[in-house]
């Protein structure tokens, strides 16, 4: 590893910025046998072959996706991407770099402050309306936004992980731009199994069910061939709504959050 490096990863996180050879830590988990089976929305299964509805080989039921192609058009895309970018990102871990707007949370200690939270930023008002409208999402309040920039430059990547379940609810909510990608999902049950995903540009994917409880989702370097900007929106955990042991902080969130006021957590906005 190189220790004049420039980039946000800690431990064991690497980025092309920060790697002396680029093949030594990426994909040590790849050298095992592995059965790569693809997800098809049309038959909620996963296979190892073939297009819909001609699949052939080994497949499995693969539940909790929603995904939506083409869920916003070229101009709102394009309108997105020109408002995110006029924010400031900081570098964060595996080459992505981020924009949160969300409480500030230490999840180890199980800790979440509100007072840094200004909103959810102006422009995400819109998806968060039709977002709504959709009947898997009508009770969707989102508490956090956070905008990721994948690029090939910097070797991008994010490794396999669970979103917390603590602070965060049953559905993960992202909107994938600019570029096709492939979020990956692994067990340790299933060791030698990987369900991909496929994101085209545009689409809009909800993660919930066993693909969030049982599986880790990850993207793979290789599959991050152009810039994209992936922006999540997350809801928050039972022990935040009404009833919960933390309803109190949970309501304070959501009021904060749909102000549509917010500017990014711990960033200036850029000067021009
Ligand atoms: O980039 C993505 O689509 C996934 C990001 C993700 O899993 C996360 O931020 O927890
Ligand atoms: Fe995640």
């Amino acid at each position: 590893m190189n220790s004049n490096k420039s980039c946000g990863c800690k431990g064991i996180r690497s980025c092309l910025l920060c790697e002396d050879n680029k093949d030594k830590i990426e994909n040590v988990s790849e050298k095992k046998e592995k059965v790569t089976l693809k997800y098809c929305d049309l038959c909620k299964k996963a296979w190892a072959w073939g297009f819909h509805p001609n699949h052939t080989g080994d497949s499995r039921d693969f539940e909790g996706i929603y995904l939506h192609e083409e869920f916003i058009d070229e101009i709102l895309e394009a309108e997105l991407i020109d408002e995110i970018d006029k924010t400031v990102y900081s570098d964060s871990q595996s080459g992505r770099r981020k924009q949160d707007y969300g409480p500030k949370v230490n999840f180890k200690k199980q800790k979440v402050k509100y007072e840094v939270f200004t909103g959810l930023p102006k422009y995400s008002e819109v998806l968060y309306t039709t977002l709504t409208a959709l009947p898997i999402l009508k009770d969707f309040i989102p508490v956090e936004l956070c905008n990721l920039e994948y690029i090939p430059e910097r070797g991008s990547a994010i490794d396999p992980h669970y979103d917390d379940f603590w602070l965060w609810g049953e559905r993960l909510v992202t909107i994938n731009l600019i570029s096709e990608t492939v979020l990956y999902f692994i067990n340790d049950q299933d060791s030698n199994i990987e369900v991909q995903v496929t994101l085209p540009p545009r689409s809009l994917v909800v993660v919930f069910g066993e693909a969030r409880h049982k599986w880790k989702h990850g993207i793979h370097r290789d599959d991050i061939q152009n810039r994209r900007i992936a922006m999540t929106f997350r809801e928050l955990s039972q022990e935040f709504e009404k009833d919960g042991k933390s309803s109190e902080i949970g309501e304070k969130l959501k009021d904060i959050a749909l102000t549509f006021n917010g500017t990014a957590v711990g960033t200036i906005p850029k000067s021009s």
